[in-house]
């Protein structure tokens, strides 16, 4: 007789199966496959940033001091000596009483210390005669109408990030703009938790894959790229998806490849009270058992070869359900990535359920907060929460409606849902607007 255990029981079990994962050595990643993954380590900038000190401005680099009474009724006009444009080189330094054209993130010359916009000049523009392209920048004198004070316009070197201070911090899930900073650094690659890579096998005679015509019997695979799809959004990396049939040494080798090849290996099917079992079959060293949890009830969870495998039941909605509750944040936490926050909404219609299981309905959230008449007439105090589980929202709860029935085969119905709706095992009945906790999908 299989083993019954509660939800909490397995996930922890789960977590303590793949705990022996978490000690994976980092990884080196060029920026350009950075986003996404998480940073193993503090980044420091090797250098100032700004590297040097740089306009902010199109316009005349000046001494401040120069440029002091400027006004438009009272100018200062200025010898204009050159222009720096932002291109590798230094500039010459700037005499006194001079001014230079300058453009934005072209190096400050020794001596000055401010910058005139064009604007704030005689003419307004480098170049007063639209009609002439490329501008005409040979005006020997620049006209000042308004003072610009020491360090107006000018972006210091190391303004933004010191030399050698932290620009990235250990744990940080790579966003584009954590990408901007260790570029503008000069950084090519940056240290990322390593990946747990993890080999999906479905299985089942009637399987077929997606994108190839389907027999009579036969059913398109739905749980190989599912699974692939919720291992990746984990943080994980697939290495390798393969189907076998119902035929056990068939699957005997399916399985033992999948095993040699990944960290981690998921099947689904072939786990319940079927005359062809095969992945019990195959798997000797892994305990079957059942989970107070609908859909998703028959588990397995041991090693083949050593590698950790987590067989889900093979209905897609099951399979599905099993990734979320059961193995989802497990994964999350082996790449460094947060839970998936848990949070609460408040039913839109009442319910029934099944005593003795717990169930994970199809929900909707509605963006309205759910604000039915039903909803809102009903008192929301009901305490739903399974034990020992603190939905991590707060503020006021979202609106959930339930989609679609509670058969495991209703994967279509299940497109149309964004949580999963927790409810607890000893619950059998709940009013419009109770207080329920969802999983967000
Ligand atoms: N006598 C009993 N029968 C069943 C029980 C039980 O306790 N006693 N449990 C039921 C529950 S609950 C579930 S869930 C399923 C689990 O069955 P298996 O894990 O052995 O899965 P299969 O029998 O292989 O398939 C079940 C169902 O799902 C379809 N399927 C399987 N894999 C895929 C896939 N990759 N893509 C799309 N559809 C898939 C398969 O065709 C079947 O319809 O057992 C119940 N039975
Ligand atoms: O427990 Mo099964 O996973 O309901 O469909």
């Amino acid at each position: 007789m299989a083993q019954r255990v509660d939800v909490d029981q397995h996930r922890r079990d789960v977590a303590e199966l793949l705990a022996g994962l978490a000690a994976r050595p980092a990884e080196r990643v060029a920026l350009a496959d950075a986003a996404g993954r998480v940073l193993a380590g503090d980044v420091r900038a090797p250098g100032p940033l700004p590297r040097f000190r740089n306009s902010q401005m199109d316009g005349y680099a000046v001494r401040a001091a120069d440029v002091a009474g400027a006004s438009p009724d009272a100018p200062v006009v200025l010898p204009v000596a050159g222009e720096v444009a932002a291109a590798p080189g230094d500039p010459a330094p700037l005499a006194p009483g001079t001014a230079v054209r300058i453009m934005t993130g072209a190096a400050i010359p020794e001596g000055a210390d401010a910058v005139v916009p064009v604007e704030d000049t005689g003419t307004g523009t480098f170049n007063p005669d639209p009609s002439m392209r490329p501008a005409d920048r040979s005006a020997t004198h620049v006209t000042v109408l308004r003072p610009r004070g020491t360090g107006e316009f000018v972006r210091e070197a190391g303004s933004d990030v010191a030399a050698g201070a932290v620009v990235l911090r250990s744990g940080t899930l790579l966003a584009p703009h954590h990408v901007a900073a260790a570029a503008a650094c000069g950084l090519g690659e940056l240290p990322v938790r390593a990946r747990i890579r993890v080999a999906v096998v479905s299985t089942g005679s009637e399987l077929v894959a997606p994108g190839e015509p389907a027999g009579p019997g036969q059913v398109w695979d739905a749980n190989t790229a599912a699974l692939a799809a919720a291992v990746r959004v984990a943080g994980g990396v697939v290495v390798l998806t393969d189907r076998t049939d119902d035929d056990p040494a068939g699957a005997a080798a399916v399985l033992g490849r999948a095993a040699r090849s990944a960290d981690l290996v998921l099947t689904s099917g072939g786990v319940s009270q079927g005359a062809y079992e095969v992945v019990k079959d195959a798997l000797p060293d892994v305990v079957f058992r059942s989970v107070a949890m609908q859909p998703g009830g028959p588990q397995g969870l041991g090693r083949l070869d050593g590698t950790p495998v987590l067989t889900f039941p093979g209905n897609p909605v099951s399979a599905q359900v099993s990734f979320v509750v059961l193995a989802r944040d497990a994964l999350r936490e082996l790449g460094g990535l947060p839970p998936v926050r848990r949070r609460t909404a408040r039913l839109a219609a009442g319910l029934t359920s099944p005593a003795g299981r717990r169930q994970l309905l199809r929900g909707r959230l509605l963006p309205d907060g759910g604000a039915s008449p039903r909803a809102s007439a009903a008192p929301a105090t009901t305490p739903t929460r399974a034990a020992g589980e603190h939905a991590a929202g707060v503020g006021p709860s979202a609106g959930v409606e339930i989609v679609g029935g509670p058969g495991s085969h209703l994967v279509a119905s299940m497109a149309a849902a964004d949580v999963l709706v927790d409810v607890p095992a000893d619950v059998t009945d709940l009013a419009a607007g109770a207080e329920v906790t969802v999983w967000p999908l």
